[in-house]
């Protein structure tokens, strides 16, 4: 087999269960009957891509029609590509890079100006103009001892709430953070109950059903758990795995953690894909009981259309820089623009001017999310500043308060 012997088309809906079969080998999987048909259920609302060998299919990728948060407010449509699998007789000979260029100039055809995903490992997507978009991380409580804290919890009672309702309960909270931070999907109710509130956890059934606690009426914050029993004999206590935690305030989600650190016959509570500014670690009382264990790219972002995203996004401070942008795979984004930004007013348009900074699409996804200042990126080398205070200046219009920040994991 040569690259060229391998055609790109839409994989039909008859043939989704062999599409994951494929992405079952791939993955090392073997799910039971239920998962299958969620897997089923979703790829059908999904874009299907097949690289296909004769008649075999070799290679597979769909995207989720998501809408994406963007800093300041505003959405766009954004893919969000997802099971990602080249058969193991066929890799390392062009079929992701034709699969990705395939989705790509869908995206154009479509005018979604973005595209997402959640990497397996994460040398892969940078080639092809990602940029982490946000970052997530683990954060571990002791809980052996009451949690210690620097804050007065919200003293309002705590409720639990039934996981069929919960849509209705946390959704409209949940759509209105989208506004406060970049990097948030839109979540529909079906997205809710099977990403979210599933009576089953995906990955490992020695868990609870979701728990749901909410805190306010109207709605302050909320957040959803599950529980992993102890084992008496081996005197290991029950864990608490936090999934999602939302608060208006840092009183409220003061109240939500003492919560959870206080649920009885378990003595950790590992929270998974927190915002890196999460407050819980400033307003601990005790950093040895409050650990934040691991920092990691989250959501990887992809600038399909630049000037799109850019006008999208919000611009908090004048900018004027010329930037020279390097995109081989679209050469639509590729050259020197001069960005004009303000408050009040957008452009970006090719100029014959010399740059102010130079840079890779990958690194300027990052920076349009927000999740790594352009200073940063001329301090680690890779965005060239020919004319001194230019990054500084594009940071500062590109400044959005909130870190962005992602949990829907795809
Ligand atoms: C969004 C998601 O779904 S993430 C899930 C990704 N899927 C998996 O991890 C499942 C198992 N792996 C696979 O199916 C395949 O190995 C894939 C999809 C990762 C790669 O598919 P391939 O068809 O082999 O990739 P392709 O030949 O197009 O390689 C393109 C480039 O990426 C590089 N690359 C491919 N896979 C990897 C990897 N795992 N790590 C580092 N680089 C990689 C190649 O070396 C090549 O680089 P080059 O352009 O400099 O020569």
């Amino acid at each position: 087999m040569n690259a060229s012997s391998v055609r790109f088309r839409d994989v039909p809906e008859s043939e989704i269960p062999r599409a994951l079969a494929l992405a079952y080998l791939v993955f090392h999987e073997s799910p039971e009957s239920d998962l299958r048909s969620r897997h089923e259920k979703t790829l059908a609302t999904c874009l299907r891509i097949g690289a296909y060998e004769d008649d075999e299919l070799v290679g597979f990728a769909a995207a989720h029609p998501f809408d994406l948060s963007v800093p300041g407010g505003g959405e766009l449509a954004c893919p969000g590509l997802t099971f990602v699998s080249v058969a193991p007789t066929h890799r390392r000979r062009g079929v992701l890079s034709g699969m990705i260029g395939e989705l790509f100039a869908r995206c154009v055809a479509q005018g979604a100006p973005l595209v997402a995903l959640w990497a397996s490992e994460a040398s892969i997507y940078g080639r092809f103009g990602f940029g982490p978009g946000s970052y997530g991380t683990t954060v571990e409580i002791d809980t052996r001892r009451p949690l210690a804290l620097r804050i007065p919890p919200d003293p309002r009672p705590l409720r639990l709430v039934d996981t069929e309702a919960a849509p209705d309960v946390l959704g409209p909270y949940f759509e209105g953070t989208r506004s406060r931070r970049a990097g948030r999907l839109a979540r529909t109710r079906d997205w809710w109950h099977e990403e979210w509130l599933a009576e089953k956890d995906e990955e490992d059934d020695e868990f609870s059903p979701a728990r749901v606690v909410v805190l306010g009426e109207p709605l302050a914050g909320y957040a959803i758990y599950r529980t992993k029993q102890g084992e008496a004999a081996s005197q290991v206590r029950g864990l608490v795995r936090l999934d999602e935690l939302e608060a208006d305030s840092p009183e409220v989600a003061a109240a939500l953690w003492t919560y959870l650190a206080g649920i009885d016959l378990t003595d950790r509570v590992r929270a998974w894909g927190r915002p890196v500014d999460d407050p819980l670690p400033l307003f601990a009382g005790d950093l040895d009981q409050v650990r934040v264990t691991e920092e990691f790219p989250a959501l990887w972002v992809r600038l399909v259309d630049v000037r799109t995203a850019l006008a999208a996004r919000s611009w908090n401070a004048p900018v004027d820089v010329v930037l020279e942008v390097r995109d081989p795979l679209l050469p639509a984004n590729d050259g020197t623009f001069r960005l004009i930004a303000s408050p009040d007013g957008f452009s970006y348009a090719p100029t014959g001017d010399a740059p102010d900074l130079s840079l890779e699409v990958r690194d300027l996804a990052s920076a349009f999310m927000g999740s790594v200042t352009v200073s940063a990126l001329v301090a680690a080398g890779l965005v060239t500043e020919h004319t001194p205070g230019a990054a500084p200046m594009l940071d500062a219009a590109l400044s959005a308060g909130l870190s962005p920040h992602t949990a829907d994991a795809f």
